[in-house]
């Protein structure tokens, strides 16, 4: 069984140290959408799991029919001897009678700049993206970061990642630009970017379910949160580790990374909250996808469920990819796997002041790749929702 600060991935883990970060409301850039057409697009680790929901996305979305994205694996300044295709990674992407057409390329910058590249999803680990985004800006691609490099303001917080920049204060003045990419947290923000920082995947079923309620003053944060969350193990990515081999991962339940997973430091600065007032605790499921997270609150003032209801009914009122569950109902991960969606839910004690929240998603879809395309939607102009339903 995993304990305190364990990490199930080999990606790093760790509490952050400080909480409050003030709001960014000031911190938008200068560019505007794309118009109209679709811009040239380029996927980097498209070997991986996130990779490859991108590419599938990106091949069935109707603004991409005339467009095919550049798929990118490692870097590499030499042809490869045989040519690899996207149907050689991920076969479930093949076309019934087609021949293999989406080859895989070695990342370079010249090839993305000969490519006419307009945008360029990351789905690369954390440093890899930490390094590239810089060059990415200077080469004027604008980015959709699926790590978490540029996820979090605070330095503090962003220290459990031992991010190395070549360019301190440039990756500093960068960082501050970055938005967050939560489109139903910064959808505004998130049309002008040139850095979309895509969220964690629990980060992103947790703020989902507390922004609403939080923002309205209803949560007694005195009393503390408790984030119980679950995750399937496709969340720790392809190359496996003791804590997702079969061996260990099926059959079981394990709590890791207690007190000192990474996403806190999203929950801190998305919620304006300070580490004592949330405790959060990821658990990996023997599945391969899909998050439930389990949220326990106390309300400052006895409340009515319709009350609930309507605060998140009017947060969500223009989000077309969070999905209310009516009270009795709570949501379920068998009816999320494989959407879009993030589903809501909760359930309020007799007494109206315990409250508790379920919400569930794809981590690969709504918590990655679904996420990063709904951005890209944001960032052309278009329905957020398009080539997601
Ligand atoms: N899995 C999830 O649920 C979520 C993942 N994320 C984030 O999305 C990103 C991708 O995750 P995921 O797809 O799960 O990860 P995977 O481990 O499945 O895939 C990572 C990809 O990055 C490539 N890669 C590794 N190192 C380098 C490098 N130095 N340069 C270029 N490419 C490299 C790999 O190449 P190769 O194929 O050659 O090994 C692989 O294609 C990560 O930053 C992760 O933190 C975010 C939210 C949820
Ligand atoms: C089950 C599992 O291992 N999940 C991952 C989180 C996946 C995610 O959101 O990834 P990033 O924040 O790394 O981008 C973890 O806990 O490390």
């Amino acid at each position: 069984m995993a304990n305190s600060a364990e990490n199930i991935s080999s990606r790093p883990t760790g509490a952050p140290t400080e909480g409050v970060y003030p709001s960014r409301s000031d911190r938008s850039t200068r560019s505007g959408p794309f118009s109209g057409t679709a811009p040239r697009v380029a996927i980097a680790g498209i070997g991986g799991y996130a990779g490859g929901e991108l590419a599938r996305l990106l091949l069935h979305h109707p603004r991409f029919q005339n467009s095919t994205p550049t798929f990118l694996g490692r870097g590499g300044e030499t042809e490869p001897t045989s040519k690899l295709y996207l149907e050689d990674l991920h076969p479930q992407l093949a076309v019934a009678g087609a021949s293999r057409t989406h080859q895989i390329l070695p990342f370079t910058w010249e090839r993305l700049v000969d490519a006419g590249t307009e945008v360029l999803f990351l789905a690369t680990p954390h440093e890899q993206s930490r390094e590239w985004v810089p060059e990415a800006i200077s080469r004027g691609i604008k980015v959709i970061d699926l790590s978490g490099a540029w996820r979090l303001q605070h330095h503090a917080n962003r220290e459990v990642y031992k991010l190395k920049d070549a360019n301190a204060e440039h990756a500093a003045q960068l960082q501050s630009e970055a938005i967050y990419g939560c489109p139903e947290l910064h959808r505004d923000e998130i049309r002008k970017a040139r850095i979309v920082s895509n969220p964690g995947c629990y980060a992103t079923s947790i703020l989902l379910a507390l922004a609403p309620l939080v923002q309205a003053g209803f949560i007694d944060l005195d009393h503390g949160i408790i984030c119980d969350a679950k995750s399937g193990v496709s969340g720790a990515g392809k190359a496996p580790t003791a804590k997702t081999h079969f061996m260990y991962a099926a059959d079981n339940l394990s709590a890791y990374a207690v007190f000192g997973h990474r996403h806190t430091g999203e929950l801190l600065e998305q919620l304006h909250i300070t580490s004592d007032q949330i405790q959060f605790t990821p658990h990996l499921l023997p599945i391969p996808r899909g998050i439930l997270s389990t949220i326990y609150v106390r309300l400052k003032e006895k409340t009515e469920p319709s009350t609930i209801t309507e605060v998140l009914q009017n947060f969500y009122r223009h989000s077309p990819l969070v999905r209310l569950r009516a009270t009795p109902h709570l949501p379920e991960i068998q009816h999320i796997v494989r959407t879009n969606f993030c589903d809501l839910g909760f359930a309020l004690a007799a007494d109206g002041k315990r409250l508790i929240l379920v919400s569930c998603l794809d981590n690969l879809l709504k918590g990655a790749s679904g996420q990063a395309v709904q951005n890209l939607n944001l960032m052309c102009g278009w329905n957020e929702e398009e080539g997601l339903l």
